[in-house]
């Protein structure tokens, strides 16, 4: 009998569940849900950089996704070996102690502070500054040393101290929090005591400091100075941790009826969409796998022979079997990509929402569909008309760091900025040096790994921008001045969960294994052109001198950055 496996992708607008073949990695069915809640922009005030989703959002995708694979599939559901769930992250889930996601008690309901804080959550600079600050000064451990130096506002335990001072309710209500990989992971088990639960190796090494070094999480000593109630949420969490190709359990009774499988179904342990999605694009040793969709994060794996106990400076992190059990798992990544370019189309969109209300001409219903495909088109029609400026036409200058800087040298207080307008600058400029702007980004990320003395070998690219968007892929072989892979999978990440998924099944022995029946291939590649290599790396200059220039202004009028020297 065949053999068939479930890969489920948690990503920031939608979840995608993907149903695989695991002698040959295709998909026979994948099907998409969007967050019903989120799309309406509950919870969330963008301006405050407050990003939060009900859990309810995640659960209904969950049941609908993969009843319609299985059911469409036609596959029977005993031949459905394994599930293997990956999400965003650092994105922490408050729970009571039989691990119920608070937002989803009585009382907690409505409350932006009781659901998981999204990764993109920048509400807590302030408290990761006071534990960057604390990890140099303590005289104890620097539990920053293998998460690149720099404790994130993007991650676990600044979230949690954030809301815990914020608000009182949820503090004294919330017995722990989990990461939304495992919490999904649990739910779908129908674990009732998470302390006993496998977690995430993944989500722990990267976001919550944990590493073997030091036997696990930060001591009491560290995280009583920032809070004593962190000690509690520790003492309810985990010592150990795993990696995803270990089984955290088998379907519950109630989910095997939900989802239409059998209890016998392997759940592996839970992991994070980029360290999944470069197991699907084949996670070669020293391959640079970018994911690039709204944020980017930017996977390696290296031996452990020869990172060693090296600390790769200004990066998210480098844990052992975060991608590949046994090998060294380093993340890096930036807090906007296709955000950024987003961004820009809805600065353009304005008079859309704003104007056409008043027409009195059109029915709303029509004002409504011309919204939405004018919207649809700017970005297209902008990548089209920005490849046709010539180099010497004059073209600005910008940052990428709209929603901040995750790395090299993680700070989120960083703001963007364009320069060198005038009156001929037209949107299509604009739109042009904002692509360029992210692609510099991605030239320090490289440029950091090189410098800390990390090989790359290759680049391969995954994820929405690296699928749709050939513009913004030629620019950046030319910026980078190597060439870029894509891989064909344009589920790459619910790929890799998938892969996961079959090796806990035991259907292959090891990761590497699976990866060579199931890993995605390679579709398209792109060379970097002579021309343009040597005129972007004259701009790239211009870029790094512009952006020391807005990193010292926004330091001098906000003392509260992010930064090791805080
Ligand atoms: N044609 C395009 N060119 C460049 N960027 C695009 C294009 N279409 C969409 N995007 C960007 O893709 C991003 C969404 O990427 P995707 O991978 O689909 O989502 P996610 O990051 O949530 O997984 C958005 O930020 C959007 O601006
Ligand atoms: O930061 C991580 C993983 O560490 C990602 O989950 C985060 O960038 C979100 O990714 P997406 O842009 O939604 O694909």
């Amino acid at each position: 009998m065949k053999q068939y496996v479930v890969g489920l992708d948690f990503g920031t607008d939608s979840v995608r569940a993907v149903l695989v073949d695991t002698s040959t990695g295709r998909t026979l069915e994948s099907e998409v849900h969007w967050y019903s809640r989120w799309k309406e922009g509950k919870y969330c005030n963008a301006r405050e950089n407050r990003f939060r989703q009900h859990p309810l959002d995640h659960i209904e995708g969950m049941e609908t996704t993969v009843k319609k694979v299985v059911q469409r599939s036609g596959v029977p559901p005993e031949a459905v070996k394994g599930i293997c769930i990956d999400t965003t992250g650092s994105s922490p889930v408050p729970i009571d102690s039989s691990g119920t996601a608070l937002a989803l008690t009585p009382g907690f309901e409505e409350n932006p502070n009781a659901m998981m804080v999204l990764w993109k959550d920048h509400t807590s600079i302030a408290e990761a500054a006071e534990i960057n600050h604390l990890a140099k000064n303590w005289g104890g451990i620097d539990y920053t040393r293998y998460i690149g130096g720099v404790y994130s506002s993007e991650w676990f335990w600044a979230k949690i101290l954030h809301i815990a001072r914020e608000d009182r309710t949820v503090k004294e209500a919330a017995w722990s929090w989990m990461e939304h990989c495992d919490l999904m992971t649990y739910i779908l088990t129908g674990k009732k005591d998470p302390k006993t639960f496998k977690c995430s190796r993944c989500a722990a090494g990267h976001k919550a400091m944990w590493h073997e070094s030091w036997g696990g999480l930060p001591e009491d000593g560290f995280l009583s100075r920032l809070d004593p109630y962190l000690v509690t949420v520790k003492e309810n969490l985990y010592t150990d941790t795993f990696t995803s190709d270990m089984v955290a359990g088998t379907l519950s009774r109630d989910w095997s009826e939900k989802l239409g499988l059998t209890e016998h179904t392997i759940v592996a342990v839970g992991t994070f969409d980029a360290h999944a999605g470069a197991v699907g694009a084949g996670a070669e040793a020293f391959a640079l796998v970018r994911v690039m969709g709204t944020s980017t994060c930017d996977i390696m794996v290296a031996p452990k022979e020869i990172i060693g106990n090296n600390a790769v400076k200004g990066i998210c992190g480098q844990v052992d079997g975060s991608v590949v059990p046994g090998w060294i798992g380093l993340e890096a990544g930036q807090s906007a990509f296709g955000d950024l370019l987003a961004w820009f189309r809805e600065v353009l969109a304005w008079p859309l929402e704003n104007l056409l209300n008043d027409t009195i001409l059109l029915s709303e219903e029509t004002r409504q569909q011309l919204r939405e495909e004018l919207k649809s088109r700017i970005i297209p029609e902008l990548s089209a008309q920005a490849e046709k400026i010539p180099a010497e036409e004059s073209v600005p200058l910008a940052l990428d760091w709209i929603n901040g800087r995750r790395t090299p040298d993680a700070d989120q207080a960083l703001k963007s900025a364009i320069t060198g307008l005038n009156l001929g600058t037209r949107a299509p400029h604009i739109f042009r040096a904002l692509v360029e702007a992210i692609c510099f980004g991605a030239k320090k990320i490289v440029e950091r790994f090189e410098e800390e003395g990390v090989e790359i070998r290759s680049v391969v690219g995954i994820g929405g921008v690296a699928k749709k968007a050939p513009f913004v892929m030629q620019t950046l072989a030319d910026v980078l001045d190597r060439p870029i892979r894509i891989a064909v999978s344009d589920q790459a990440p619910a790929l890799g969960a998938a892969i996961y998924a079959a090796v806990a099944a035991g259907i292959y022995p090891t990761v590497e294994e699976a990866v060579k029946a199931m890993g995605s291939p390679m579709e398209t590649t792109y060379e970097p052109r002579e021309a343009p290599v040597g005129f972007y790396r004259e701009k790239y200059a211009r870029y790094k001198e512009l952006a020391a220039f807005v990193e010292k202004d926004i330091h001098k009028k906000n003392p509260l950055k992010a930064t090791s020297d805080v």
